[in-house]
């Protein structure tokens, strides 16, 4: 009888963290062992609950795991592609490979940490160590707290300690030293294709992935004008690591202040809801949970067709539908809308933001949802509620980003507006005020 022999490797499991150069993981893994074999799983768990099967998200990473494939092939070696359960491919490859120990890097989501402790927890049963490292962010956890160790809830003071605490590290990028080369030697190794999983390929662009120095440069002058480019469109690279946050912050801390302050209002999130898992389905401030939202379903599906009658509101509307991206101000006006003038649910809009952009994070988008119904930290009082008209004239005067986005804007061919302004501020504020003192 002939005894198969298992390969001794040691795994590092890249998730949001698609690339080699300075991955914090990685380069332990590298370091640290002989034999790494870089694995990806195409989770089940999440991509069962996609609807669209063209989602431009799973495109880019089957791109970028292809990526990865060809500058692993370079160091003799391949990645690992698995199409399942990570518990279950966990089992799997324990059957085939004898694994000394398992590399990562740290997810802060309620899923992740669920999904690594149940990993972790079967890796423990054979004697195998779970390795998770930092790298998605700067400072993680209890890095920055109050001087009573508590999270902070307000931005202002996290991000003063924040920077501080960045000024002083001495932050250096690690590389892979290509003359110790540590990976597992295999030739390539299929990878499934998007058809396999029951996805085809999106035809949405994604945007390039550049650190556009000029732009940063003039970041806080030109931000908040939807009709030019001026942010970086780094979201969707940021959030499945295919550039590195502190390579990032590292030249934003050279360039612009503003820019590195939006790099810390990200990781604020992200530690808010690491600290607040609750968050997830609940206001942050729980007496807002009161609020008797009117949820009409036909008001909602105007606001996601982006036919509402105020232009502003359908331009961002109509620019995430074609692109699965919008503005940043036009976020925030288009979730004011439909929380306040429509007095829909911010966990509705929450979830279609989820399902359409591209760089759907889901501590970003909770947290940029909760401020504007505000029920978050920072939030936009109740009583302050944008004005979509005076929006447009201070970020939108000419038009052009409407235009662009509503061509009919202007002809008899475009919607009334769908409520009068005055009415529905009024309404708002007092459902919200006799929610909030009942
Ligand atoms: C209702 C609402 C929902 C949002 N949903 C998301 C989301 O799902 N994912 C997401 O990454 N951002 C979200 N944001 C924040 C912000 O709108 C986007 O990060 C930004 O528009 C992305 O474009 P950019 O990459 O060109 O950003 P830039 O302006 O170039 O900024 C660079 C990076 O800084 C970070 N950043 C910038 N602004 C913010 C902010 N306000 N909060 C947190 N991080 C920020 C992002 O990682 C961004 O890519 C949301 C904002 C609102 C008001």
């Amino acid at each position: 009888m002939k005894i198969a022999i298992m390969e001794k490797v040691s795994i590092f499991w890249f998730r949001r963290d698609l690339r080699l150069e300075d991955n914090r993981g990685l380069y332990h893994a590298y370091t640290q062992e002989k034999n790494v074999l870089p694995l990806f799983i195409f989770d089940r768990e999440i991509l069962d609950d996609l609807e669209d099967k063209t989602d431009a998200r799973v495109t880019f990473i089957h791109q970028q795991i292809q990526r990865l494939s060809q500058e692993l092939a370079a160091f003799g070696s391949s990645i690992l592609v698995k199409y399942g359960k990570p518990l279950e491919v966990y089992q799997e490859l324990m059957e085939k490979y004898d694994i000394l120990n398992v590399y990562t890097n740290r997810d802060y989501e309620p899923y992740g940490i669920s999904r690594d402790l149940e990993v972790k927890n079967l890796l423990d049963t054979k004697g195998i160590q779970f390795l998770d490292f930092k790298d998605q962010v700067i400072f993680e956890k209890e890095e920055i707290v109050n001087g009573s160790g508590d999270f902070y809830k307000v931005f202002t003071p996290y991000s003063r300690v924040w920077l501080d605490k960045f000024q002083k590290a001495t932050i250096q990028l690690v590389s892979l030293n290509p003359s110790n080369n540590t990976f597992f030697q295999t030739d390539a190794i299929s990878i499934p294709s998007l058809e396999d999983m029951g996805f085809q390929a999106s035809s949405i662009q994604i945007p390039p992935l550049e650190i556009n120095q000029a732009l940063i440069q003039k970041y806080d002058q030109v931000r908040n004008f939807p009709a030019i480019n001026g942010t970086t469109r780094l979201g969707i690279h940021l959030r499945f690591g295919t550039i590195s946050v502190r390579k990032l912050a590292l030249e934003a801390s050279k360039l612009n202040a503003t820019y590195l302050n939006e790099l810390i209002w990200r990781e604020f999130y992200m530690m808010i809801l690491y600290h607040n898992p609750q968050v997830v389905d609940k206001a942050f401030k729980p007496a807002y949970d009161e609020i008797p939202w009117r949820n009409s379903e036909e008001d909602f599906q105007k606001w996601c067709d982006g036919k509402t009658g105020f232009p502003i509101v359908d331009a961002g509307m109509r620019e995430l539908n074609a692109t699965g991206y919008m503005h940043n101000r036009v976020r925030m006006i288009v979730a004011s809308f439909l929380t306040k003038h429509l007095l829909i649910d911010w966990r509705w809009g929450e979830a279609y933001f989820a399902k359409k952009l591209l760089d759907f994070e889901l501590s970003s988008n909770n947290g940029g949802w909760q401020w504007a119904a505000g029920t978050g930290t920072d939030a936009q009082p109740y009583f302050r509620v944008f004005n979509p008209d005076s929006q447009t004239e201070k970020f939108d005067k000419e038009l052009k980003y409407i235009k662009k986005w509503v061509p009919e804007y202007g002809t008899s061919a475009y919607p009334k507006p769908m409520v009068d302004h005055k009415f529905a501020r009024e309404r708002a504020i007092s459902t919200y005020k006799e929610a909030l003192n009942s």
